[in-house]
């Protein structure tokens, strides 16, 4: 019951912390990594606040290390996702209903715990499983998963402020309910925080959740159990199931109390989703919200205008770090002729730098990539540019699976603007560049532009006001995150709210009040004061 209008607290982006060497908070991650490398690890899954352990499980293993095992995850049968469903529907009535302060409450206690107690388990847990160095832990699994749930409180209240006018002697009000039924999160490996803001955003709108973290990201995904549990979040509000993708995402889209799909991953799987809650529609007793933040092929194009050193700099970070394992990683360039030998050397020199290897030597910038699918994949399109006479591979090209997942940050030259890695989303530490004809910029905007199905994030580099404008305009449908002389990752919840267009997403921006607005369905009341009583126009006397 709320007395009084409550301002929550002003949301702030949490500072990320150097790991300087000697830095306690460098000994004390490291050391939290050593423990947990080691703690064989049994994850289970959790339905109605209990711990289910079906004894179906699945090996965790790091990347950068694939025959140690750190622990294992419990996978479902149908009965347990329909435990699920049935346990998220009856929490509902209580969840749905309590005072938004106290939904409000949880997560800012989950933003508070993770900025303190658990920020290094966290961390830990996503460089151990998902193979992320220091820093890419950092900004991800720390402040970027502090930020959604501050910033979303507040983007809540935001939200709650808006109402309608009313005009003398009546009131109109407007309330944001929750979806009738229970939302489904599926969510991706690659970003610790993505994964708990996709269930978190629906639950702090008063919704009710079944969530299918990626099989790759369980380790972490356990710490973001702990996480909201301590924080309050009550049982049942939450369930989070492990297993077969599509035996899961079946019995949840044949649920009639499916209403809505809260998605990260990748285009294909997503279109396939989209259709098949389609074909269901009749079933349903709402029509389900759809949101789906996906693939891409994210783009740097360089004016002759721009600084060399800019733009090597943009393509080293923009497209290796993480192992180009971020959806806003830059996977194509386009470089005028006339800058290229410099871009080129300044590029070699810094590739030449980056060390590559376990995420627990915080100097090795590279790790390994995520799975022996995705390594086999990458290097099958390495090996193919090698051998075309379309493409040069100029930097890196070599890979080993030995003993970790490991692929070199590789640059291929290709002679032509559609050669396949130009237009494939691989997910890997590959970056291809077209060199253009300096008079053909207008040209190669086209290219940038219509070369593929895709609209994530892009850069534009030049010094000339002129230029930048144009190439905008040129550009406005090619990326939803666009970026001037900078590179297209990192962005921060509350400053560049993220998402893409075209077959990249429904661009409803993770980390914004649109998002959340897609997890409520509006009331409106209109309460009239002094209630007619005589029918007839004035007019009819
Ligand atoms: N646009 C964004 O904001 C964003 C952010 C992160 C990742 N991504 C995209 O995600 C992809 C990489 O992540 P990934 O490898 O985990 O993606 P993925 O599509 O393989 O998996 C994502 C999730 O979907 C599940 N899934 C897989 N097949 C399924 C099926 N047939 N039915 C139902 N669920 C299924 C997975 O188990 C996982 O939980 C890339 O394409 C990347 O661009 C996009
Ligand atoms: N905030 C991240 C999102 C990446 C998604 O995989 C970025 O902008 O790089």
């Amino acid at each position: 019951m709320a007395r009084g209008f409550f301002n929550v607290p002003v949301a702030v982006n949490e500072p990320v912390k150097g790991y300087a060497p000697g830095s306690k908070e460098r000994a004390e991650l490291l050391a939290t990594y050593k423990t947990m490398f080691h703690s064989n690890i049994d994850v289970p899954m959790h339905i109605n606040g209990k711990e289910i352990r079906t004894g179906n499980t699945k090996n965790i293993t790091p990347p950068h290390d694939h025959q140690h095992v750190v622990g294992q995850y419990h996978t479902a049968d149908k009965s347990h996702i329909n435990e699920a469903i049935e346990t998220a529907l009856a929490a509902r009535q209580a969840w749905s209903s309590v005072s938004w302060m106290e939904r409000a409450s949880i997560f800012l206690k989950a933003a508070e715990l993770l900025a303190g107690p658990y920020r290094a388990k966290m961390n830990a847990a996503t460089m151990i499983a998902q193979s992320k160095n220091v820093h890419q832990a950092e900004i991800d699994a720390a402040c970027e998963m502090i930020d959604f749930f501050r910033f979303n409180v507040q983007y809540m209240t935001d939200i709650f402020k808006d109402q309608p006018a009313s005009a003398p002697g009546i009131w109109n009000r407007v309330e944001y309910r929750p979806l009738e039924g229970f939302v489904y999160a599926i969510s991706p490996f690659n970003f610790t925080s993505i994964a708990a803001n996709l269930p978190a955003s629906a639950a702090l709108m008063g919704n009710v959740v079944v969530w299918k973290p990626s099989d790759h990201q369980a380790y972490s995904a356990q710490v973001i159990v702990d996480l909201f549990k301590e924080a309050g979040l009550p049982d049942g509000v939450i369930n989070v199931v492990y297993g077969d993708p599509v035996m899961i995402t079946d019995t949840c889209l044949s649920s009639p109390d499916f209403s809505g799909l809260h998605f990260t991953g990748s285009t294909y799987v997503f279109k396939e989703l989209w259709k098949q809650i389609g074909t269901n529609i009749h079933t349903y007793k709402t029509y389900p919200r759809i949101v789906g933040e996906t693939g891409g092929k994210d783009f740097i194009w360089a004016h002759n205008s721009a600084n060399p050193l800019q733009v090597a700099t943009a393509i080293t970070r923009g497209a290796f770090e993480y192992q180009g394992q971020k959806c806003s990683a830059a996977s194509r360039a386009y470089i005028p002729a006339s800058i290229w030998a410099d871009v080129r050397t300044h590029l070699e020199k810094q590739t030449s730098e980056l060390k590559m290897g376990s995420p627990e030597d915080p100097s090795n910038f590279i790790n390994a990539v995520i799975h022996e699918g995705s390594f086999d994949k990458i290097a099958k399109y390495i090996d193919a540019a090698k051998a075309d006479n379309d493409a040069d591979v100029i930097i890196g090209g070599n890979y080993d699976k030995s003993k970790g997942y490991f692929i070199e940050p590789t640059v291929i030259l290709a002679k032509s603007p559609t050669f396949s890695t130009m237009t494939t989303e691989l997910f890997g530490p590959v970056m291809t560049i077209y060199v253009y004809e300096d008079e053909a910029w207008e040209a190669s905007l086209k290219l940038v532009d219509e070369s593929t199905e895709y609209a994530l994030t892009g850069a534009i580099f030049s010094t000339d006001r002129y230029i930048v404008e144009k190439a905008s305009k040129a550009l406005e449908n090619a990326a939803g995150n666009f970026y001037i002389n900078d590179k297209p990752t990192g962005a921060v919840v509350g400053q560049q709210p993220f998402g893409g267009a075209r077959a990249s997403g429904t661009n409803d921006k993770a980390g914004s009040a649109q998002n959340l607005l897609r997890w409520t369905s509006v009331r409106l009341i209109k309460e009239t004061f002094v209630t007619p009583q005589d029918y007839k126009y004035p007019f009819l006397g």
